[in-house]
Parts: structure tokens; C-alpha cells; sequence
């Protein structure tokens, strides 16, 4: 007799409310809870939204954050994180968290690396240790952290690359993928997500979805893009592989982006994002507003009394003037990048409520044509 909770485990769900052309409006139905999609999902690399408690985070209308395998198996360990009780008891956030597969991370890293058949190896930027990733080791170690949601293994190639190397770099993520599908837990409530792969290549991305769908995952990741290519080639692809992928799960294109590459990728059925944008704007004095970022460390902003949004919705939006978040950052004071990535993330979470708003009630193209005209206009 197999044993229920595992083999049969009723795994997380996409449920869809609503569309409006390409987007979708949905929740996403997790053993941490449920989360209206499309969601922007804060960076918490090494389980801290850097600068923010966990109560501001929630504040914002943040309801999925992120975590990196990366940085926690160096630093506190899966081992440690799991003795703590896993990453939402150690960081306090009962809500889902999807951490990625460390794939990313290690090839952003160059040359600290060799890569195999097998995985790869490296060595910590922190204290030069060696250390070893394989689809198994990476599954295990977001098994050990407790990720609501788990990443397959994969490789993200850096582009400009020919068709033949994105071609090798794929099938090989595929082979992972199936070795991360084989290493995965499945818990009720709990998913993993695979990365489709293959570049700009449609026959490529189409080979990879194939490959994706036929071993069967929770959700689809995008990878390969955000890597350079720019927004034009990124909406490109997306316009030739989110209609490939199956219509009832969630679609997460990894490390989008600026709020127009959102609200692009959205009406081109992506449900799910991750960024440091607005969190690490925030630590450089870089605010978003309605009219478009603004540089916060400029001597015009010395004495300027308006607050950085007309919406009063958080216990910083609103509330501090300009010229206040200026003299925080021309003083280095902690508080100016706390409050500023405070007024960020509320401003990414504000902008996916509107988005989502708008596809449930039809409006999604009226909505677009005024955000990309209030954008355009710069600070007012
Ligand atoms: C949280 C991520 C879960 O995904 C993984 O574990 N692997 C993976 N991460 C990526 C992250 C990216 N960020 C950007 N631009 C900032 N492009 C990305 C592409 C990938 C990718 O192809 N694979």
C-alpha cells in the first residue's frame, strides 16, 4: 500500500479567477497559504528581506517571499536552518517561501566554479570552502530549509550563446530536472517548480516545455531570461513560450523586473516575479513612484516637502517627506534605506493589486496605456 501523504500528497494548485487577453488572474493554493496571483515576491536571500521585519514585508501586501539555497547552505547551513525549525519559523514568516535552486547563483559567480554532468563545483565567496551542488544535493538542501515551493536544478547560460551551446545547456537542465523531480519530497501543500530553458531559441523553449511537462511539476519557471538580452528579446520569448506551457499552472519568470517589465510580462501570461530592483533601490537612495524612479541623494529633493506617493497605505508611504529621505542618505542613516525599501516593495505590491484589479474587471489595456503615460512624464 503506498503511503498517502507522500505519493498522492494533494500537491499545491494554480486556480485561475479571471483573464484579460494573455493574463491571468488566480491563487495560488499553498500548504503556507493562499496568494492572489499575479505576485511580485520580495528577495529574502539569506532569510531577511535586507533592512525590513517580516511584519513590514507582510505590511506591503507581500504574500510569497523568496529565499536563496545559495547563500543559506554557506551561511547560517540547510543543517542549522533545519535545527531552527526550517526558514519560516527561523525568519518568522508563516507565509510560502520559494527558494531558487542555487543554479543562478553559482554561475553569476564566474570563476569560483567548474561545472559537470554531474552538478558543479565551487568555492564560497565567503570563506573560499569548497562545496558541491547536484539537482539531489540542491532538492535536499531546500527539503532541509522547508521551501513551500522548490526549484529544480538548473543551468541558466549567459547570453549572447549559440543555439548549439543553449541547445547542450538545456538538455542537460532537463536531465537535472528530472533528478530534482526524482530528489523531491512531495508533502501536501508543498511544489516544485521546473525552469524551462533554451534561450531566445522557440524550437528550444518548445523542446524544453516538452521535457518539463512530461516528467510534470506545480509550476513552470522562465529561466534564461533578465540575463542581458533586454526587454524587446525578453517579451519576445515570452510572446512564443508562455502560450506553450499548460494553462492550469503558474508561470514565474525569475529576476523581472522593472515595473514596465512587469506589467509586459504580465499581459504576457506570467502569474509570478522575483527582483532585488526595488529592495536594493531602496538601500541606494532609488525611489519608485507613479511617474518613474527618482534619485532621492539629488540637492533638488533638499527641501522638498511632498511625500513620495499620494497613497497612504503603509506606515511609511505617505508619511515622510523628500527632503527628510534626503538628508537620511546624505546623513548614511539606517533609517533611509529601511523606509526607502519599505516604500519600494509597498510600491511593487500596490502595482500588482492594480494590475490584478484590472485583468478581473477587463480593464488591463486601459490600465497599461495610463501607467506607461504617467511613467513617461517623470517626477512631477
Ligand atoms: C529564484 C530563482 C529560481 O531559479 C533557479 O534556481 N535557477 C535560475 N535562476 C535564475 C535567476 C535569474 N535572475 C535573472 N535576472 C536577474 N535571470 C535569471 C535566470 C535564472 C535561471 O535561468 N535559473
Amino acid at each position: 500500500m503506498s503511503n498517502h501523504k507522500t505519493d498522492h500528497a494533494i500537491k499545491m494548485t494554480w486556480v485561475p479567477e479571471a483573464s484579460c487577453g494573455m493574463a491571468r488572474a488566480g491563487h495560488l493554493h499553498t500548504r503556507h497559504g493562499t496568494v492572489p496571483t499575479p505576485t511580485f515576491m520580495p528577495v529574502g536571500t539569506v532569510g531577511t528581506v535586507k533592512g525590513m521585519t517580516m511584519d513590514a514585508v507582510r505590511s506591503t501586501g507581500a504574500g510569497i517571499v523568496l529565499g536563496n539555497t545559495y547563500h543559506l547552505m554557506l551561511r547560517p547551513t540547510a543543517d542549522r536552518v533545519q535545527k531552527l525549525g526550517g526558514l519560516h519559523r527561523m525568519m518568522d514568516w508563516p507565509g510560502p517561501i520559494l527558494t531558487d535552486s542555487g543554479g543562478f547563483q553559482v554561475m553569476s559567480l564566474g570563476a569560483l566554479r567548474k561545472l559537470d554532468e554531474d552538478g558543479v563545483t565551487f568555492r564560497s565567496h565567503i570563506d573560499g570552502s569548497k562545496h558541491r551542488l547536484t539537482p539531489e544535493i540542491s532538492t535536499d538542501i531546500q527539503f532541509k530549509l522547508d521551501a513551500t515551493i522548490t526549484m529544480a536544478f538548473d543551468e541558466c547560460p549567459a547570453l549572447p550563446a549559440t543555439p548549439e551551446v543553449l541547445r547542450k545547456s538545456m538538455e542537460m537542465s532537463m536531465r537535472w530536472a528530472a533528478r530534482s523531480r526524482e530528489a523531491f519530497v512531495a508533502r501536501e501543500g508543498y511544489g516544485q517548480f521546473g525552469i524551462v530553458q533554451g534561450g531566445t531559441e522557440r524550437d528550444l523553449r518548445e523542446y524544453s516545455i516538452k521535457a518539463l511537462t512530461e516528467i510534470g511539476f506545480e509550476g513552470y519557471a522562465i529561466g534564461g531570461l533578465a540575463v542581458g538580452e533586454g526587454q524587446e528579446l525578453m517579451f519576445s520569448t515570452l510572446d512564443f513560450t508562455t502560450p506553450m506551457l499548460p494553462q492550469d499552472k503558474a508561470r514565474y519568470l525569475m529576476g523581472v523586473g522593472t515595473p514596465d517589465d512587469l506589467l509586459g510580462a504580465v499581459m504576457r501570461g506570467v502569474d509570478m516575479f522575483d527582483c532585488v530592483m526595488p529592495s536594493r533601490a531602496g538601500r541606494t537612495a532609488r525611489a519608485y513612484t507613479e511617474r518613474g524612479p527618482i534619485n532621492l541623494r539629488n540637492a533638488r529633493f533638499a527641501e522638498d516637502t511632498r511625500t513620495l506617493t499620494p497613497h497612504d497605505d503603509t506606515p511609511v508611504a505617505g508619511r515622510y517627506s523628500r527632503a527628510y529621505l534626503h538628508h537620511l542618505f546624505r546623513a548614511n542613516e539606517m533609517l533611509g534605506p529601511m523606509l526607502l525599501t519599505w516604500h519600494n516593495l509597498a510600491y511593487y505590491q500596490r502595482l500588482m493589486r492594480q494590475i490584478r484589479a484590472a485583468i478581473v474587471d477587463g480593464t488591463l489595456d486601459v490600465l497599461a496605456v495610463k501607467l506607461r503615460e504617467d511613467w513617461a512624464k517623470g517626477d512631477w
